[in-house]
């Protein structure tokens, strides 16, 4: 996951390979539910990991459920209809999912409980959700606006529940009120049927058609007429089905379907091939691919796969009634972009009351990129953006997953401009790896590189692995190669020098190196602290004036030029490694700064040192370093200098990132 403020994505060029999906949102969430309140143990495999069904997770544990992980499975005791804890405070985040079955659930188990969220989920509507409930002789209480959570349930016997006449519950706002009566209310028909009617249209009824299939799959068959009443039979109870698997997420689909159908084919491979949900899922998002097809992309399906290719080019425009899948849809609202005309998305207004005004948060946005969008209560009309009129944006993301993982695919824009996503780690609620499988499948046009050089303790290391940080880039500790070059070269009594050339590059070309969590490895052994003496840096500073060693390092290096991008340190990072990087820093200090500097670090990891040796140690790698005959130490012709003798660390970090701003801007209005 990406927890920077932003995130750019390089203008992309061609999409081509497998992705595995995480679990689907609504399955789990709604699973997790039925799980604890069923009688026996159910092993959940394949369950979404995020932020939504972790709340989840936690409130079931503090009801007294028993939870237990083993490995990808998840185990859960069944509560058997019975609370374990009679009271409990409970945060919920963002998650409809689990206020509003969970609100259901707790109001007729009997206890006293506290339902509570992010701000954002207080500015989510339950009343309709409440009114059924209170109706039913639940008590119930707002804590802060009526209308809204938080909530506070108080107990009641089930015996003063009114269940002769219907429940009505309003169906057009959310589906998530039915849902939540539909997956709490068997706790109260033991005796007797209970009948539940919708006032008003029923929206988004793909996700009942989810809850009737998961009730059905924990033994209970609810019985329906139309979308307008739902009777759950006597006698109803509970039961684990001891197994379930969850779904891939269809919705989160929806944005591999899209790139698909957007990009252009990567050398190679046949389209993208999406594991884990496919024809026979019961998600109505599955749907999305009706919709694609429309706009012209090319899919087949089989039970749980899905493989799509570009089809018509540009895209088909579309008029649609997106009511059936209002997540997915969003993504169409992207693709109209890359359309042969306006489209225009139909029977949205549920949009309104989401993770954010997703109406309002769409039109904001795509007009940033350029388009020209018309937002009305309940459609959006999107027109198609032409080459040469697309724009840089900052995508704002409201806090709201889905907006962040549709607007990545503007990066596929034929202007070839990057997207920066701002506040990317809102991804987490339903897709905390989105970004990374987004990499896995995509060729850029090109992978930034902003490269580093400069003598030794200039601080090279110190801004380059905070650039890295702040952009969520890699970072390439270019020096650490030749250092652990080094070292394999005195542990195989190698002498440093030409006459041992070519056995010192073979060497080097097989090290077993990796890199983990700021570690460098050898194989099993942990070298970090070997490398980093002064002794090491010299070892480093001979071996590296060998060109055929340096020529065995290069495809190491040039390897780690990966999506989303590389801060790369080092003496010849911008002259020969990466020399079209947008941008090269020089970076400087002297002598008298960078021997103190030494010293300081080396007293401060308890080695004692003498600041003339130093200074005298390290003008003598710079001269060896600046004078050798192959990549010498010299600034490249493009790079911008930067003597930080009389910066802070942060400084000369204020500085590169002012730079990069002018490289690659973008505009945030
Ligand atoms: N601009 C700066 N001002 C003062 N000290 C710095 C600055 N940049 C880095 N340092 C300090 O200097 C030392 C050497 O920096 P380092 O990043 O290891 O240099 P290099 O990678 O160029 O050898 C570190 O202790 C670091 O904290
Ligand atoms: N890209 C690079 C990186 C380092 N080297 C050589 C020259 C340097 O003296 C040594 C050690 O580099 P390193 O960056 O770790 O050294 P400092 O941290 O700057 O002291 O390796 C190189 O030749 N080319």
């Amino acid at each position: 996951m990406y927890a920077t403020h932003f995130l750019d994505l390089p203008p992309l060029l061609s999409a081509g390979g497998t992705v595995h999906l995480p679990g689907s949102k609504s399955i789990s969430n709604r699973v997790l539910l039925l799980a604890a309140l069923a009688s026996g143990t159910t092993r959940v495999h394949d369950l979404l990991d995020s932020d939504d069904t972790r709340v989840m997770l936690d409130a079931l544990r503090a009801l007294g459920c028993g939870l237990r992980r083993e490995g990808p499975v998840l185990e859960i005791d069944g509560l058997g209809g019975q609370v374990r804890t009679a009271q409990a405070s409970l945060f919920l985040g963002n998650a409809g999912t689990a206020m509003r079955p969970l609100t259901a659930a707790l109001a007729l188990l009997g206890g006293d409980f506290e339902l509570r969220g992010v701000p954002r989920m207080h500015e989510r509507p339950i009343g309709d959700l409440v009114d059924a409930l209170v109706q039913l002789g639940c008590e119930l209480e707002y804590l802060g606006n009526p209308g809204y959570p938080p909530l506070r349930i108080r107990p009641v016997a089930q015996a003063q529940l009114h269940l002769d006449a219907p429940i009505r519950v309003r169906g057009d706002v959310s589906s998530q009120f039915l849902t939540a009566l539909l997956l709490a209310l068997p706790l109260a028909a033991t005796q007797r049927p209970i009948v539940i009617e919708v006032v008003g249209e029923l929206i988004s009824k793909p996700y009942v058609e989810i809850t009737l299939n998961l009730l059905a799959r924990f033994g209970i068959a609810i019985e329906r007429e139309g979308w307008q009443r739902f009777t759950i039979p006597a006698g109803s109870h509970y039961q684990s089905p001891g197994q379930i698997h969850v779904e891939a997420d269809a919705s989160s689909a929806s944005y591999f379907i899209a790139l698909g159908a957007l990009a252009a084919p990567r050398a190679g491979h046949d389209g993208i091939r999406i594991e884990g949900v496919g024809a026979a899922s019961i998600q109505g998002d599955i749907r999305f691919v009706d919709a694609a097809r429309q706009m012209g992309a090319q899919v087949d399906s089989g039970p749980n796969w899905l493989q799509v290719r570009r089809g018509a080019w540009p895209l088909k425009a579309i008029d649609l009634d997106a009511n059936h899948i209002p997540d997915a849809a969003m993504t169409l609202a992207v693709m109209a972009l890359y359309a042969d005309g306006p489209s225009t998305l139909r029977n949205i207004a549920s949009w309104r009351v989401k993770e954010t005004d997703r109406i309002d948060a769409m039109a904001i946005e795509l007009r940033k990129l350029g388009a020209t969008v018309e937002a009305g209560p309940d459609f959006l009309r999107i027109e198609p953006l032409p080459t040469g009129q697309w724009r840089r944006a900052a995508i704002h993301t409201y806090d709201d997953h889905r907006v962040a993982m549709c607007f990545s695919l503007a990066a596929l824009n034929p202007d070839g401009l990057p997207v920066r996503i701002l506040d990317p780690k809102c991804v987490a609620k339903t897709f905390p790896d989105y970004f990374e499988t987004l990499f896995e499948v995509v060729e850029p046009v090109a992978v930034p590189v902003i490269c580093v050089d400069g003598p030794t303790a200039s601080g090279k290391g110190t801004l380059a692995a905070e650039l890295a940080r702040q952009l969520g880039y890699h970072y390439l500790d270019s020096g650490a190669l030749y250092r652990v070059a080094g070292l394999a070269a005195r542990r195989a009594h190698l002498a440093l020098e030409p006459s041992q050339e070519a056995a010192i590059a073979d060497l080097a070309r097989a090290l077993p190196l990796r890199f983990d969590a700021g570690r460098v490895w050898l194989g099993d052994e942990d070298i970090s602290d070997a490398i980093r003496t002064e002794a090491a840096g010299m070892d480093a500073s001979r071996v590296s004036a060998l060109p055929a060693v340096r020529e065995a390092l290069q495809a190491l290096q040039q390897g780690f030029r990966r999506l989303p991008g590389l801060v790369a340190d080092g003496r010849d990072m911008g002259t020969v490694i990466f020399p079209d990087a947008p941008l090269k820093v020089y970076l400087t200090a002297s002598a008298a700064h960078r021997a103190e500097r030494r010293h300081k670090q080396l007293i401060s990891k308890g080695i004692s040192a003498n600041i003339a040796d130093l200074r005298a140690d390290l003008e003598a790698r710079d001269a060896r370093d600046s004078s050798r005959s192959v990549a010498p130490l010299k600034p490249a012709e493009d790079a911008r200098l930067l003597d930080n003798s009389d910066q802070t660390a942060q400084q000369s970090v204020d500085q590169v990132l002012h730079w990069w701003r002018q490289v690659q801007p973008f505009s945030e209005g």
